[in-house]
């Protein structure tokens, strides 16, 4: 296919020191130099999004001293790769490199005199990881003959919400991206954006959710209407499970929108969950691209998945840590108002349902969340029944998922999910299936997560070839 415009993400791995950056760049250049139009998006140098988030929490409780340390060690990273990267000590990158650093230490020194961590102001910090790391992104495209501009997820026009630490880009955000973006390619001049980052309409910055420079990139390939969006990765593209977990995982040639979604809500870390949305109503393909063997064709994101008939299954993925929040008491259930305050009480607090359960004795809910909101869904759920009702917490949980389109209206599939499991002596604590049936996911001992994803990635013989479809 010819191209005239591809949007291009490069995530933490590819953008980790000047080496990566350096290859990153190239394969913009490549397609640049095909007379491709291409807007480079980026995340920030890998670890440091959690180096920042774990600054963050040190000011916070007090501990400006290591806060000042994790700012000094990740500024000389930077200035390391921008001198590997060409930059003299008075460019203007190194420049903005160490303005950026002191505003950065401004604002954690005022959460530290505070002792108080906003969503809004730690997303003011953990931002600054992609900031820091657009500018070595320009600084290495100039360096390989191309002109380049970087911009923040703001400047580049992406408008969002105010759910600091999870935000949505507004309906204004499409026309904004165009508007700012156009003028750029149109000088014949590469943008370079800040992933994983918007703001608000009163200027105050958010971030899209963790792995949310996926989602920067759907953004700006939607509002851009381009031919396609590819995300860089260091996998050969999207596997039938997490190649770190399953030795003999195989790439995925081609997925629908919705598996994707699914896989990715699941836990597959490979791409952030609501990345396709922006491309679904569009039909813009995205593909998810090996940066070591950039020929490999990876994974095609589309609109229709394709079946071989063969394997209804496509992938199997695990979301670790998560808890169980058992409500239980006689008969109190059954009043339809019980329930409903539980579901009211969660939606108050924005917290994600991995899965829900409901005995048919009408005496237990169950809700599987992840474990880093238990302790707020019990909070919620206390206050939100009367005391005869038991709150409980069950911990060190995980939730396995199969998703695959072939699975709808197939016979079997959930009896061979299950016998795979109880070969393996794996006890099963919950079970969903969704009525769109691309998925069947399960809730099981966190222990045995990884040795049940083996067993299922055999038993539905996911690192076979598929048959070729026509
Ligand atoms: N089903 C899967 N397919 C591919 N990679 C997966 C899958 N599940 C989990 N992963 C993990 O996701 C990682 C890639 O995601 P991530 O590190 O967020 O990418 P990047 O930061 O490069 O955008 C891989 O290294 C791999 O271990
Ligand atoms: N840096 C952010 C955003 C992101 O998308 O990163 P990566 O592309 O490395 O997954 C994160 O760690 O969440």
């Amino acid at each position: 296919m010819a191209y005239s415009l591809l949007v291009m993400k490069f995530g933490g791995t590819n953008m980790q020191d000047a080496s990566a950056i350096r290859h990153s760049a190239s394969l913009a250049r490549r397609s640049v130099h095909e007379g491709i139009r291409v807007v480079v998006v980026v995340s920030a140098m890998a670890g440091v999004t959690n180096g920042l988030l774990k600054l963050a929490d040190a000011a916070q409780a007090g501990d400006i001293a290591a806060a000042n340390d994790e700012i000094a060690a990740m500024r000389t990273r930077h200035f390391t790769a921008a001198q590997e990267l060409g930059a003299s000590p008075d460019s203007a990158t190194v420049r903005e490199i160490r303005e950026m650093h002191e505003t950065l230490r401004q604002a954690v020194y005022g959460v530290y005199l505070l002792r108080e961590l906003t969503l809004r102001s730690r997303d003011l910090i953990v931002a600054f990881g992609e900031r820091l790391s657009a500018p070595l992104m320009a600084l290495a495209l100039e360096h390989s003959g191309l002109r380049a501009h970087h911009l923040t997820g703001g400047e580049a026009g992406i408008l969002t919400d105010t759910h600091f630490g999870n935000a949505k880009p507004l309906a204004g955000t499409y026309e904004r991206v165009k508007d700012r973006l156009s003028g750029v390619l149109s000088a014949g001049v590469t943008p370079v954006v800040a992933g994983f980052m918007g703001e608000t309409d009163k200027g105050a910055i958010t971030t899209l959710g963790r792995g949310g420079t996926d989602f920067s990139a759907t953004i700006i390939g939607k509002a851009l209407g381009a031919d396609e969006v590819w995300a860089w990765k260091d996998v050969d593209g999207v596997m039938s499970a997490d190649p770190r977990v399953v030795q003999d995982a195989r790439n995925i040639e081609v997925l629908s929108y919705g598996e994707v979604m699914e896989l990715a809500y699941f836990g597959a870390k490979v791409l952030h969950p609501l990345a396709v949305t922006p491309l679904q109503e569009s039909g813009i393909p995205l593909r998810v691209k090996s940066a070591a063997d950039p020929d490999f064709p990876g994974t095609l994101v589309q609109a229709d998945a394709l079946d071989d008939g063969r394997h209804p299954v496509k992938a199997v993925t695990a979301i670790r840590n998560v808890s169980i929040i058992n409500v239980s008491g006689a008969g109190a259930l059954g009043v339809p108002d019980v329930v409903a305050s539980l579901f009211a009480a969660i939606a108050r607090e924005n917290i994600t349902l991995l899965m829900v359960s409901q005995s048919s004795s009408m005496s237990n809910v169950s809700l599987a969340v992840q474990s880093s909101d238990a302790e707020r869904t019990l909070g919620a759920l206390r206050g939100a029944v009367t005391a005869e009702l038991l709150v409980e917490e069950q911990s060190g949980v995980a939730v396995l998922a199969i998703v695959g389109s072939g699975m709808r209206g197939q016979r079997g599939v959930a009896a061979g999910l299950f016998s795979a499991l109880a070969q393996s002596e794996v006890n099963i604590l919950m079970i969903s299936q969704g009525s769109s049936e691309l998925n069947i996911s399960v809730a099981l001992d966190g222990a045995q997560v990884e040795e049940a994803t083996r067993a299922v990635h055999q038993a539905f013989r996911l690192g076979e070839q598929p048959a070729a479809v026509h």
